[in-house]
């Protein structure tokens, strides 16, 4: 829990602090950040786990709220002096409609960065994504890039486009006057992959493996390398950054910054089968199984079939156009901007941070080998 030795006196507000990324910073705030006197966490759906932060020194506040909704969101900022917006819909299996993507990854921040202006709060951290970058439509490679690497950000599918808009809305509100007179500063992490304790997809994985036999079939050429991030070392560049935003304004306001660590660069199966091995499960082939055209028509088909079964159940595969386009088109980051700017450096090793996702895989599905 927080330092009670130093004054306690500010409110931070995490949005979607439910989430998998969410609950991460929560709990990292509630460790590390000595300031911190309420914190308040909003999301469309509370966990019963919060329930568990109420008996520390720093108050915790439980906000039901959707930020489509301007007067929720307004009511729960009024008052914060740090708001870090990690609520999103994170979907590219087709599950929610475009419309539905935008009006909460894009109407919600429009709302969020309204409430900071309206009612005073001058400090926001954004949650953005690689996908704000890539890989684009034309599956150019972005290899060991930064920040400031040229590469042609195009986009069609809904996600990345709504966290471009939303980044780019949040990093045009930077200096905007909020009430009192002072300026907003705002800033937008980048993470790669997310991986860790609580990573949906990675549980998705396990299933499916099960489901095979213990084995997996690779799908994806070994060469090619996806970035990835442990989760709770973006919780901490999220705590270290609201912190240093208030003391770095004219250096870090309106920025964006990667989320990086030390995990290894490797193709998405490979680097999920660093948690899977220990787990049990095998992947087969040290190339893809099936033909790129093969794995593209079972791609198209599961649209169909998602089409089709719509009326009856949800339908959404790991397996689709988009999926398999990003799985297949290298990006990886190589950058320090954020240890130049604010002295980030990774609060876990890439063996910590293997431990404990083999450990959480382990205990959530009983597969303790
Ligand atoms: N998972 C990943 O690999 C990456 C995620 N991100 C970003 O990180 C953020 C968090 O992502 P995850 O934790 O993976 O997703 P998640 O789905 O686990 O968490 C999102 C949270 O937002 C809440 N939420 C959704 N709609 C809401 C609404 N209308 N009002 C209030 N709360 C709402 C959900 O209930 C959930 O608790 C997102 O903004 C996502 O775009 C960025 C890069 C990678
Ligand atoms: C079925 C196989 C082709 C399999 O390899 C597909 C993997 C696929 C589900 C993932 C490959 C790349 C992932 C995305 C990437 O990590 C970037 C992301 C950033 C975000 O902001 C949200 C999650 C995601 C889109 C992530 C989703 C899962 C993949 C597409």
């Amino acid at each position: 829990m927080a330092d009670s030795a130093q004054a306690q006196k500010l409110v931070y507000l995490v949005t979607g602090g439910c989430g998998f990324l969410g609950e991460h910073v929560v709990r990292m705030l509630l460790q590390q950040e000595p300031q911190l006197r309420e914190l308040r966490i909003f999301d469309l759906h509370l966990g019963p786990w919060l329930e568990e932060l109420k008996t520390g020194p720093v108050q915790v506040t439980a906000i039901q709220g959707d930020v489509t909704q301007a007067h929720e969101v307004a009511a729960a900022v009024a008052g914060a002096h740090v708001v870090i917006h990690t609520a999103g819909l994170v979907d590219v299996f087709g599950k929610t409609s475009p419309e539905t993507i935008h009006e909460v990854n894009v109407q919600g921040t429009r709302n969020v960065i309204e409430a900071c202006v309206q009612t005073g709060t001058r400090f926001l951290v954004y949650t953005s994504s690689m996908e704000v970058v890539g890989p684009n439509i034309k599956g150019q490679p972005f290899y060991r890039g930064n920040e400031n690497t040229p590469y042609e950000a195009v986009h069609r599918h809904p996600y990345p486009c709504s966290k471009a808009l939303a980044e780019q809305l949040v990093l045009e509100a930077n200096g905007r006057k909020v009430l009192g007179g002072l300026p907003l500063v705002t800033c937008a992490l980048r993470p790669t992959g997310i991986y860790g304790e609580g990573h949906q997809i990675m549980r998705d994985f396990y299933h499916q493996g099960l489901r095979l036999g213990g084995r997996l079939f690779r799908a994806i050429p070994a060469s090619v390398e996806h970035g990835r991030v442990y989760v709770g070392n973006v919780a901490w560049m999220h705590v270290l950054v609201a912190r240093e935003l208030q003391h770095r304004a004219a250096l870090m306001g309106g920025q964006v910054y990667f989320c990086y660590d030390n995990s290894p660069y490797k193709s998405y199966e490979d680097f999920n089968m660093e948690f899977l091995g220990p787990c049990g499960l095998r992947l087969v082939g040290t190339r893809p199984l099936l033909p790129y055209w093969l794995l593209l028509f079972l791609a198209a088909l599961n649209v169909l079939l998602q089409w089709l079964l719509r009326p009856l159940l949800l339908y959404a595969p790991l397996l689709n156009p988009y999926t398999l386009a990003m799985a297949n088109t290298t990006f990886t980051v190589s950058t320090d901007k954020a240890r130049r700017h604010f002295g980030y450096e990774p609060l876990f090793s890439w063996e910590e941070s293997r431990t404990r996702t083999i450990r959480w895989v382990q205990a959530v599905e009983g597969s303790a080998q």
